[in-house]
């Protein structure tokens, strides 16, 4: 079996032409724009990458991006007050604050200080307690990603076995929570799981998000499997840096019905649920009934 290739290039296109087409009838039937406020505090070479990128893309769906770059030494009182304009000004419906944030800053306090209905990383304790019970939240933007792309390609979810690897709390974990949430029969697995490789070969949709490049062996697939690579690894070799997944993919391909490549895979879908959770927030602050298709 040749695996089906998972465009996330191509839908991430789709969902930011969604996203645009909304934010121009919210500029002409009720006179709003969705305004998204990032924050970045240092200068990772990465991070300054993402953060340009989701500017960019913010203008170019139409709407009001708004950059706020702070020297690496800045204090946590100094961005705990800025996060208190941001939450109290009506011009910015959604605020993420980049990560990973330099050592001597509190990454927990610092998210739990934005106002929740703006947190569009849904990374604030309130949107995880929501998600994990099952109410309405603003949910992270890489699993939001996923489910798009798993709801594209199977239709339903229900009953199907997931296994995600990885259990961190801005993929792993909310993933875990947004399959179930589909009816799935959902494992979460991670590095010391017992026997991970029998674990990984039951899954029918089997989600790789442990950060260590082509850790999963095309014969831990299942065949006709379907593989959502989360990981995003820089590794040198034979003189350059390639960009791996945490999958092998190759190997991975030949089993698996349909796979996300890295890049393009998951990645691109990542900056665009950002734009959908923005523009969700200024829907929910106005009152307004949310874009279908668009949350989860
Ligand atoms: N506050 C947040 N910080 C971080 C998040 C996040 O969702 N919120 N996620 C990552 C970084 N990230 C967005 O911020 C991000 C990562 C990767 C991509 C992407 O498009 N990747 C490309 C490859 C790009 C490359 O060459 O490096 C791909 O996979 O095709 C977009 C956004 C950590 N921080």
């Amino acid at each position: 079996m040749t695996a089906k290739v998972i465009d996330g290039k191509a839908f991430a296109a789709e969902v930011r032409a969604q996203v645009a087409r909304h934010v121009t009838r919210l500029k002409q039937e009720n006179g709003l724009t969705p305004g998204l406020a990032v924050v970045l505090v240092g200068e990772d070479p990465a991070s300054e990458v993402y953060v340009r990128n989701k500017g960019k893309q913010t203008v170019e769906c139409g709407m009001t991006s708004f950059e706020h770059k702070l020297e690496a030494d800045t204090s946590e009182g100094d961005l705990l007050d800025l996060i208190a304009r941001l939450n109290a000004d009506s011009a910015v419906h959604g605020i993420l604050v980049q990560l990973p944030l330099p050592g001597h800053l509190n990454s927990d306090l610092v998210i739990n200080s934005i106002d929740p209905a703006k947190d569009v990383d849904g990374f604030h304790i309130s949107n995880v307690g929501l998600l994990g019970t099952g109410q309405k939240s603003m949910v992270p933007c890489t699993p939001l990603g996923c489910l798009m792309m798993l709801r594209d390609h199977h239709g339903s979810l229900s009953g199907l076995n997931a296994v995600v690897v990885g259990r961190s709390n801005i993929v792993g974990k909310p993933m875990a929570q947004l399959l179930l949430g589909d009816s799935c029969t959902v494992t979460i697995a991670h590095s010391r799981t017992k026997d991970l490789a029998e674990v990984c070969r039951r899954a029918d949709i089997l989600v790789a998000a442990v950060g260590r490049a082509e850790m999963i062996p095309g014969d831990w697939v299942k065949p006709g499997a379907t593989v959502i690579d989360v990981g995003i690894n820089r590794v040198e070799r034979d003189g350059k840096t390639r960009l791996l997944g945490d999958v092998a993919y190759d190997g991975a391909a030949a089993v698996a019905g349909a796979i996300t490549p890295v890049p393009g895979g998951v990645g691109p879908m990542t900056i665009a649920c950002l734009l959908a959770n923005t523009l969700t927030a200024c829907c929910r602050a106005n009152g307004l009934p949310e874009p279908e298709g668009l949350t989860a």
